[in-house]
């Protein structure tokens, strides 16, 4: 089994016992890596109620990229003729992609498993884990209630759909980020409701895999979070690809005989086969916090200080369930802060959370670093913004590019970037130059002209942007 040691499942503590260990680990998303070769000679107790892996692995991340990847190479052939090649789309094969994501993904999961339950210095608890009192938690695996106490209790219990209430009280069955992979066929239609990350990236699956979408999203763009050029740009190129309804909500929803009739809070009414929820996640903190002296914020997140802290001693806390950003690459870097911080009290590190990246995998793809151009205006920076097209250099001829853009925001005082917003191929990659450039505090310039840029790659785009910035 990979990454699993071979040997007998080491018996459990048996009920009514309270078993105490160094350190106790709820959630085996990031917190799972909490467990560094730092405690090789400490009792660690690993908890988890449902997938090892967490959502990134099980049913975020890592399936949804493969899913957009297969989506991008229907969209590519479908597209094929504009350069001259002429391809055609023979179908679809759900099934099989389905197997093949999963057929990878499912195995990681079981060998984190049996890795952890075997493992040689933890113990896993599979159930829910509720705090009974301060560092004291009741773990109930299948009825059964196993007690643990730890020297330290790392929370990392991530985050979960949030359904609108309209939705759940309808009794008719939908979907979310946690099943929508794993169905048997696809619909021939679907109803999709939200307009954030994953709303945009299922409906660049599902449409390019042959699905007819509709998005119903109560705000006037979708991916309102993104500077106001990109959510606007994205939102005209997404209503020619799904019906998009924006200022909507849903009203109700009703299972009628061959198909699921979704009432609109504009009072229409829609026909569609599938529903799937992507109204945004809410942090999942464990029951009986407030036992344990554990305060949170106002929209329900664990309250930590710059290292993790939370209000209680000895209770840490890191990712979704306490984290601003609801991303994977920051709840890795949470749990490698806290790892560390867990075994050197005397030189606690800090969260990095000054330049926080993100990429939404739809199409165009969308990627984002830093404040927007209206965020700097607030923040009283002396803005300057280049706007380049990509259609504007040599590869985005190649490409025969019409909509995508580099967006950069700098300081024209200091040279400073400030925020960089890309739509376009590629701009989870490309971003990272920017990302780079501002967390080492190289400045726009420098970056420009203190390096080669390959010709002509596609990277062009993003030299020709720095180059566009005007400077005092
Ligand atoms: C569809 C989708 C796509 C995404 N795509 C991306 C992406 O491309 N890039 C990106 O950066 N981020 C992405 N994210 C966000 C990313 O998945 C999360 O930010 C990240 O997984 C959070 O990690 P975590 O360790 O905080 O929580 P999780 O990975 O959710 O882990 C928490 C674990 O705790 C367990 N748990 C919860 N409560 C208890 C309890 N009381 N007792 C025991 N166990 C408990 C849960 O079962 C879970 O396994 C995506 C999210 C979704 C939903
Ligand atoms: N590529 C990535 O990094 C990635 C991918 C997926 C998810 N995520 C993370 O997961 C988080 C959750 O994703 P999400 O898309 O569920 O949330 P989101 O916050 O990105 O978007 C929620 C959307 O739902 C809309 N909405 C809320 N209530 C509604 C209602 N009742 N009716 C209609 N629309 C409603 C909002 O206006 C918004 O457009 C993201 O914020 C992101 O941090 C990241």
């Amino acid at each position: 089994m990979k990454g699993g040691r071979r040997g007998p499942v080491r018996r459990r503590p048996y009920a009514g016992r309270v078993t105490h260990y160094d350190l106790a680990i709820i959630g085996t998303g990031s917190g799972n890596s909490v467990v560094t070769p730092d405690f090789d000679d400490k009792r660690v107790a690993v908890i988890e109620r449902a997938l090892f892996g967490g959502t990134c692995l099980n049913v975020g991340c890592i399936p949804t990229k493969m899913f957009v990847y297969a989506a991008e190479v229907a969209t590519t052939v479908r597209d094929a003729a504009r350069y001259g090649v002429d391809a055609h789309l023979d179908g679809v094969r759900w099934p099989n992609i389905r197997d093949r994501v999963f057929g990878r993904i499912d195995p990681i999961e079981a060998g984190g498993r049996y890795y952890r339950v075997n493992g040689p210095n933890t113990t896993a608890y599979l159930g829910t884990a509720r705090f009974t009192g301060p560092r004291a938690l009741v773990v109930d695996v299948d009825g059964r209630e196993e007690e643990v106490t730890a020297d330290q209790v790392v929370i990392a219990t991530g985050s979960t759909p949030v359904v609108p209430e309209p939705i759940a009280a309808s009794g008719v069955r939908f979907h979310t980020n946690e099943d929508i992979m794993r169905i048997d066929e696809l619909p021939a239609r679907m109803a999709i409701v939200g307009g954030g990350y994953i709303a945009s990236e299922f409906a660049h699956v599902f449409s390019s895999l042959g699905v007819q979408v509709t998005v119903i999203t109560r705000g006037d763009a979708l991916l309102r979070g993104q500077d106001a050029e990109i959510s606007r740009g994205f939102s005209d190129l997404a209503a020619q690809r799904w019906d998009v309804r924006f200022g909507r909500t849903v009203a109700g929803l009703a299972q009628q005989p061959d198909h699921i009739a979704v009432e609109l809070s504009d009072g229409l009414t829609l026909e569609t086969d599938l529903v799937l929820v992507a109204t945004g996640r809410r942090p999942l903190v464990p029951e009986g916090v407030d036992l344990a002296g554990i305060e949170l914020h106002d929209d329900g997140r664990v309250v930590v200080d710059e290292f993790g802290r939370t209000t209680a001693d000895g209770v840490w806390s890191l990712g979704d369930v306490s984290s601003p950003y609801q991303l994977k690459h920051v709840a890795n870097h949470e749990a490698r802060v806290v790892a560390h911080n867990l075994v050197h009290p005397d030189d606690l590190q800090e969260f990095d959370h000054r330049f926080v990246p993100a990429a939404v995998f739809t199409h165009p793809q969308i990627a984002s670093v830093g404040l927007t151009e209206q965020q700097a205006i607030d923040a009283g920076h002396h803005v300057t913004v280049k706007v380049q097209k990509y259609g504007d250099t040599a590869y985005g001829w190649a490409m025969e590019d019409t909509d995508s853009i580099v967006k950069l925001v700098a300081d024209r005082r200091t040279g400073d970037l400030l925020g960089a917003h890309l739509m376009g191929p590629d701009a989870s990659s490309l971003i990272q130059v920017l990302i780079q450039a501002m967390s080492f505090g190289q400045s726009a310039k420098t970056l420009a002209r203190g390096q080669y840029w390959i010709h002509p790659a596609m990277a062009e785009v993003v030299e020709n942007a720095l180059l566009g910035l005007e400077f005092d």
